[in-house]
């Protein structure tokens, strides 16, 4: 038996052999949530021409500057500028126009009374107010001068971004593209979720648990179910599958069972090896290259925090340096520990935790229920992965340790 790796030698050798995906040209909304691959530069001044930033009246401010609710000045309104109008207006000293929010300045006009300091007329208007020079005007290219770069490559497109990309006029950018993770799982136990089960039979948690968990990573998912173990139909299946994959995920048939399929016919195909790593749950993990494009391939194994734990620490990782994000890691916080906790040593192991801030204030975690690799309803109460690297082997309660922080949190 090949003896095991420890995690950070697999994690870097996966990480050597997987690619950032090559930039493509996507709508502005596909690009939501991807890594930019151009700088974005403004062609125009933001905003495109002085405008008014209250529904007033344009004015001269020398016209209105002793304006006061005793004495008011009343002035004519010579025109009215809706926000989107092409019409072009001029004020002349003694003169007003009415103005609504974004419509541009008329040419003459220095400044905005808020309709709130006038009596709202519309021939002729009363001020009470007067408005400073500028008051309420908002100046070309306050925001962004044109030629600024107002997006470099390599940010992550938020919600705000995608805004300012429209509002550059920017129907289309350059990114890296999600990568496509075609996930299968095999097992001849296996039946889809919500078919009645027959004696042995299970639902295929793993195939909608990671499919989820590739979506929030940020990849496109292609979920192509249940596999038996047979190695005929998993061998077309991948072959199959390679043509839309950017990396392939496999779930189960990769220990000493005499069924497991994955390990027989991913052993003559491509690059894989697989090496136990050290490191609980997840020991049984196989990585390497498949097919003409070298596609990558993750074969995990079954157990469903295995599975899942697997992803955390290899599948995340490589995702994201697929779409170009940095970092690759889960955030790592210390916390105290509620319990006493021990681990093999020699070996990483991740605890599913529940991570709460204590009453003093200070981070605090506790193992939740259960730790085998089959218990996945204790996964799903963990908003967090506790730690325990191999050098450690006992960690008494109030000792702080390393937490990985999983995005979800506990309600
Ligand atoms: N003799 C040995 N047996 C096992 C060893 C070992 O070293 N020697 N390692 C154990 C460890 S650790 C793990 S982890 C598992 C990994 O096994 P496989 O990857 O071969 O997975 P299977 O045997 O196919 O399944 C394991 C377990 O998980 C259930 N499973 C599988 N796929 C799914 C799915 N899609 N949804 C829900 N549940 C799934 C399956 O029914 C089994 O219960 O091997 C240990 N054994
Ligand atoms: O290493 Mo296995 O992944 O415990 O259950
Ligand atoms: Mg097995």
């Amino acid at each position: 038996m090949t003896s095991p790796r420890s995690v950070d030698d697999h994690l870097a050798r996966v990480l050597e052999r997987i690619p950032l995906l090559h930039p493509l040209e996507v709508q502005l909304l596909e690009a939501h949530g991807c890594v930019l691959a151009e700088d974005v530069t403004a062609p125009t001044d933001l905003p495109p021409w002085d405008n008014s930033g209250m529904d007033g009246y344009a004015v001269v401010a020398a016209d209105v500057e002793h304006a006061v609710a005793e004495s008011p000045v009343v002035l004519p309104v010579v025109g009215d500028v809706p926000a989107g109008s092409q019409v072009s207006h001029r004020v002349q000293p003694g003169q007003v126009v009415r103005i609504m929010t974004g419509a541009p300045m008329p040419e003459g006009a220095d400044a905005v009374v808020p309709v709130e300091w006038t009596d709202a007329g519309t021939e002729s208007v009363t001020v009470r107010q007067a408005a400073a020079l500028g008051q309420h005007v908002r100046r070309r290219g306050d925001d962004v001068r044109a030629g600024e770069v107002v997006l470099p490559q390599g940010t992550r497109l938020g919600p705000a971004h995608v805004g300012l990309l429209a509002a550059v006029g920017r129907a289309r950018v350059r990114v890296h593209p999600r990568p496509r993770v075609v996930i299968i799982s095999t097992g001849s136990e296996l039946v889809e979720p919500g078919a009645a089960l027959g004696h042995g039979q299970i639902p295929d948690s793993n195939g909608p648990g990671l499919t989820a968990a590739a979506r929030e990573a940020g990849a496109v998912v292609y979920r192509v179910g249940i596999v038996p173990d047979d190695p005929t139909t998993l061998l077309s299946t991948i072959e199959d599958q390679l043509v839309r994959a950017d990396l392939v995920l496999t779930t189960g048939g990769v220990s000493a069972g005499a069924y497991d399929v994955v390990k027989e016919v991913l052993s003559g195909l491509g690059t894989v090896e697989f090496t136990p790593v050290a490191m609980q749950p997840g020991k049984p993990q196989g990585f390497g290259t498949v097919g003409p494009d070298a596609t990558p391939i993750f074969t995990l194994p079954g157990n469903p925090v295995s599975a899942h734990v697997s992803f955390e620490v290899f599948v995340r990782p490589a995702i994201r340096r697929m779409l170009g994000f940095a970092p690759l890691q889960r955030p790592v916080v210390r916390a105290r520990s509620t319990a006493e906790l021990s681990s093999r040593p020699g070996v990483r192991q991740f605890l599913r935790g529940v991570l709460t801030t204590g009453a003093d204030g200070v981070a605090e975690v506790a193992p939740a229920s259960g730790q085998g690799s089959h218990l996945l309803a204790g996964l799903a109460r963990a908003n967090a992965l506790i730690v325990l690297r191999e050098e450690v082997e006992a960690v008494a309660a109030g000792d702080e340790v390393e937490v990985m922080v999983l995005e979800r949190r506990a309600s």
